[in-house]
Parts: structure tokens; sequence; C-alpha cells
């Protein structure tokens, strides 16, 4: 970890005021003289302790929790006690600690979030209120140097649905991933939850349901509704960057198309999961000795990751390797949920997949089930993919017979698993691991264990393909360059920065990207590259000169690390 700040902060709140506020309390980290100053003498016991000492006693206390959720509920709140304590503890145990904090067992969190609620977090902008939503919105923010806002009206929420209300839980699950893993100031980002209602019977039937217990708002009204918030955050917070979680499919990138010309506006599950498996693939390639635009690509799940997944290599294959967008769009085969999606399916098909509809004439004589859909294994079959990636939430759904029928077809089978929470991946990579007699060349969306190969040799490490990887990165990149926008070339330079640090360049049987273990030297060099971008298409707002970025990057990032206070009334609060 980089050098402390060491400018004494002057700091307005005293007493039992300080001790309840995260962003400052040090608990009993404050020193004797700070204790003095903010009248905490007898408001603490003796012992002035180190932030090492606080993290190593929480470290303990969290040990005792015996399942995830219960050292969920534990983060959670030192989160809302101690900003940096919380983010120094996960800082010094990341790898173990991010899978509780986020996928998978924030989805738990989230599903049962009315039932687990102790106290609020971020902001609440709820549709029968819109009228006093300026009001509101200022209520959080007035006078803040808001820099990032990640907004969620939690539709889709991660692979397990419509969670209502409960969606804030994502929204401040990534904004404390752009602070661990980016450095982004806690105090300088807000989580926000857009509750237009939800859909989901069994949280409309419950009587502890916390959120606005009616069906979704949807047409023109929540429009309306999104673009008032969109419009505040442009009035009030014109440089900050606008981050978009977990919206449903039908609205996903509609409104980043929308938002895009108006405002630096990000959409994770569109922008930040093609870019990360950008990545993995080129990294897939590299040990493959193949192009990009050689793989025949399955993707199963053509929703908004499906989507965004299929267009950010599509443009790859254009922009590295030459191709005619025409000829990379016939390398995708996309699945839905009924089946193939082919011509002949008509009105079915959104219309962002119309690029990539196969004619049915390719399809004729081929078999298809009781509903006449193409299945995936027949697809497989006919077309012998190389890579197969899934984003459908049907955990599963990559059978044995189909992962054998893969391996039949090509040398060293893609398989990218990338559905969350770990229930939901489309196959356990233990299980493709067999089938495909260690040749597997995988990456998944939530962490899974190395796999044993079954030709003897060193285990193999399955890449985390999250796009945690990567966002804190692009959003960071673009924030502090306070670009305009986040153009698709500012995310190719990312993504192709992350590839530059996959272990498999080096060993091709290594994991195919880097360890989570290193997702903040990773997300560093991200921004690096997003930044670089941004000042050489002239859309960042600071006269850097390129061999300024990297230590303007890595010096204006947030540290969990305690700053001195002084005391001072009209200090901040
Ligand atoms: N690894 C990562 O970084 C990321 C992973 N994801 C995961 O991808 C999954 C999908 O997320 P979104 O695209 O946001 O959701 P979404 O709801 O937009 O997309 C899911 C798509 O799968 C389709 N589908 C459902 N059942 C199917 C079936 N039986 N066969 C084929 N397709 C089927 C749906 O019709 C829908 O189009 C989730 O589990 C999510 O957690 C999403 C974003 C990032
Ligand atoms: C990782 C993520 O953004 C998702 O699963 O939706
Ligand atoms: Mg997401």
């Amino acid at each position: 970890m980089s050098t402390p700040a060491t400018r004494a902060l002057r700091v307005a709140l005293r007493g039992q005021s300080i001790l309840t506020s995260p962003r400052f309390n040090k608990g009993t980290a404050f020193t004797n003289s700070e204790r003095k100053a903010f009248g905490l003498t007898g408001r603490e016991p003796w012992r002035v302790n180190t932030l090492e000492e606080q993290c190593q006693r929480a470290y303990d206390q969290l040990s005792t929790r015996d399942t995830p959720i219960r050292k969920n509920t534990f983060l959670q709140s030192l989160k809302d006690q101690n900003w940096v304590l919380y983010y120094g503890l996960i800082s010094r145990h990341l790898k173990e600690l991010i899978p509780i904090i986020y996928t998978p067992t924030q989805a738990d969190a989230i599903a049962n979030y009315s039932h687990l609620f102790r106290r609020s977090e971020g902001m609440y902008l709820t549709y029968p209120n819109a009228e006093s939503m300026e009001e509101d919105f200022l209520e959080q923010t007035r006078g803040r140097d808001i820099q990032l806002l990640v907004c969620s009206d939690a539709e889709a929420i991660l692979g397990i649905g419509d969670q209502g209300v409960g969606g804030i839980g994502i929204t401040t699950a990534k904004s404390a991933i752009y602070t661990l893993l980016a450095g982004i100031d806690p105090s300088k980002s807000i989580s926000v939850t857009l509750d237009v209602g939800t859909d989901n019977e069994e949280l409309l039937k419950d009587d502890l349901y916390v959120g606005w217990p009616k069906n979704r708002v949807r047409g023109k009204a929540y429009d309306e509704f999104i673009d008032k918030f969109v419009q505040l955050v442009r009035k009030y917070h014109p440089h900050s960057l606008l981050h978009f979680e977990d919206f449903g499919v039908s609205n996903a990138k509609r409104l980043l198309d929308v938002y895009r010309d108006q405002h630096a506006v990000f959409n994770d599950d569109i922008q930040g999961t093609g870019a990360v498996t950008l990545a993995a693939l080129a990294s897939a390639v590299g040990v493959t000795k193949s192009k990009l635009s050689d793989q025949r690509i399955v993707v199963y799940g053509a929703g908004t990751a499906g989507l965004g997944i299929t267009r950010q290599l599509r443009d790859a294959m254009v922009q590295i390797d030459g191709v005619a967008e025409s000829d990379a769009n016939k390398q995708f085969f996309l699945f839905d949920r009924y089946g193939l999606v082919k011509e002949s399916l008509g009105p079915k098909i959104r219309a962002d997949l119309r690029e990539y509809v196969r004619p049915d004439a390719e399809w004729e004589g081929a078999p298809t089930n009781d509903k006449g859909e193409v299945e995936l294994f027949d697809v497989v079959q006919r077309v012998k993919p190389t890579v197969l990636i899934g984003c459908s939430t049907r955990g599963g759904a990559f059978t044995e017979k189909v992962v054998r029928e893969m391996a039949r077809g090509t040398d060293r089978p893609i398989i990218f698993p990338l559905s969350n929470p770990s229930r939901l991946a489309e196959v356990d990579p233990k299980d493709a691991n067999i089938w495909t007699d260690g040749k597997a060349l995988m990456a998944s969306g939530s962490p899974f264990p190395p796999c044993k190969n079954p030709r003897g040799g060193k285990d193999y490490i399955v890449a985390e393909c999250n796009n945690a990887l990567i966002y804190p990165g692009l959003g960071y990149g673009a924030m502090i360059t306070q670009a305009r926008s986040l153009s698709d070339s500012m995310i190719i330079a990312g993504a192709r920065r992350l590839a530059s640090l996959s272990p498999a360049l080096a060993d091709p049987d290594s994991a195919l990207l880097p360890d989570f273990h290193d997702a903040r030297e990773v997300n560093t060099e991200v921004a690096i590259a997003v930044a670089e971008q941004a000042l050489d298409e002239g859309i960042a707002d600071v006269s850097w000169k390129k061999d300024e970025v990297r230590e303007q990057i890595v010096s204006h990032m947030w540290q969990p690390v305690y700053a001195d206070f002084e005391y001072d009334p009209n200090g901040l609060q």
C-alpha cells in the first residue's frame, strides 16, 4: 500500500457525532490529543490502537462468524461504523473478502434485504416521491464534490432477477469495489436505488418488504422518472461519472444510448462485462495461437451482458484484426430462452440483436425440440464452436453432453460460464475440466477453486472473469481525466491493458486473467490506459502530459489510512 496522506483534516464533528460518522470515526485509534480536541477522552477506553491492531481485532471477530452471509452482515456493520477500518481490513484480505461483500454472498444479502435490514445506506429515490426528487437528492449531495454515482433500478440484479429496493445492495457493493480497487474516495461517491416498484411477487407479498410495494412503473412514466434523476446528476455534478448497474434488458442498452452523448455514463453489465471478457478471450487466443476473428463463438444468454460481450468482441475483431464488421458478425451464434437466435423467430428477437441473427437456410434440416427451437447441443455439433460463453442465469446449462461434444470439435475449448452468483454458473469449471480431459481454457463470473489436472501436472487456475477486474479502472480513468464520455476506444484500451497482464502470456498453463489478489494494481493499470486514451482522443478535461498520467492516477487515489484531524467548527462534517 502506498504512503498515507499526512495533511491534517479539519473536522467540525465532536463527541458522539464524530463516533457515529463512518467517514471520520477512528474508534480506539483516535490519538490522545484528538480525544481531547474532539471531546472523546471519556468516550474511549484508555488504550490507543493502530489501524493494524484494529484490523487484527476485526479479522478475529469476523472469523467467528461461521457462514458467508454472517460475515457479510458483520462487514456491513463495520462499514456503517468506520470506513477506514472497513476498507483497511478488506484490503488486507482482498481475495478472501471480496466474495463476501460482492458476488456470490452479496446476492443472498440482497435477496434478504428487507429481513436483514438494520440501517439505510445510500440514496433511495422512490417513484411516489418523484415530486420531491430534487430536494431529496440535494439533501444528501448539497455542497459535496460527488465524482461517482452508481445507480440501479434493480430489475436484473446479478442473475437473481428483480430485487426491488434490495438492489441498493448491488450499488453499495459496486461503490465499495470502486474504493477498494481504484481508490475512489468513498465520500465522493454515492449509491442510488431508483425504486420504481417490483414485479417480484414474493417481495410484494412480504409484509416486511421495505421498498415501494407496487408493480414496476414502465413506459413513459418510467422514462420520465429516470430522466429526472439523470438531469439532476448533470445539473449538480456535471463532471461526475454515472454508472448504471443491473437494469433490465429492455432498459439497459436503451438508456446507455440515450445518455452517453449527454454525460459520462457507463453501463457496467454491457461495457464492463464486454471489456473483461475481451481481455480473457484475447488471453485465451494467445494460448491457442489463433486470432480473435477466427473464433466461432456461441453466446448463451443474449440479454444485457450477452449483447455487451458480443458487441465488444465483434468491435475488437474489427479494430484489432481488421475484418469487416459484417464478417465479424458471422462469427457469433446467440442463444436466448427460445433457442438459437435465427431469422424465423421474427418479432421474438429484440431489435438490438438483429445484426447477429442466423439465416434460416443455414439451419434447414437441423434437429429441433418440440417447440421448434434449435438447441445448444445441436449448434455445438454443427458449428464446432471454439468459444462457449454463458450469461443466461441458467445454472448447469452447459451439460456434460454439450461440453464433451464441444471438446470433440476443438482442441482447446474456451468455456466461460459467467453467470453469477456461483450456483447459476452454466457449468462448474471442475466438471468442464474433467469432461474435456483438462483441455478447457476457462474463466468464470464468480470465484471457483483451481481444478486438478486429470493428466497430472499443476492445478488449473480458473480466471475470475468478473467486470470488477476492470470497471473500477475504466471508471476511475474517465473520472480523473474528467472525460466528457467513456468512449469505446477508452474501453478497448483498458481491456488491452488488462489482457497484457494475463499470467497466461508468460505461461500458457496459467490463468487467463490476473488474480483478484492483484485487482487493485490491475485496475490502476487499466485506469492509466484509459486516461492515456482519453488524452489522445482529446476528450479529457485536464492538461496533463502523457508521462504525468501514472503519477496523477496513483497520487489521487484514496487510501484506507487514518488522516490526522484538527478540530475546526467550520471544518468538514
Ligand atoms: N461475470 C460478469 O462480470 C458478469 C456476469 N453477469 C451475469 O450474467 C447473467 C445475465 O445477466 P444480464 O445479462 O444482466 O441479465 P439479462 O436478464 O439481461 O440476460 C439474461 C438473458 O438470458 C436469457 N435466458 C434465460 N434463460 C435462458 C435459457 N434457458 N437459455 C438461453 N438464454 C436464456 C434471457 O432471456 C436473457 O436474455 C447474470 O447471471 C449475471 O450475474 C452479468 C454481468 C457481468
Ligand atoms: C458482475 C455483475 O455485474 C453481474 O453479475 O451483474
Ligand atoms: Mg451487474
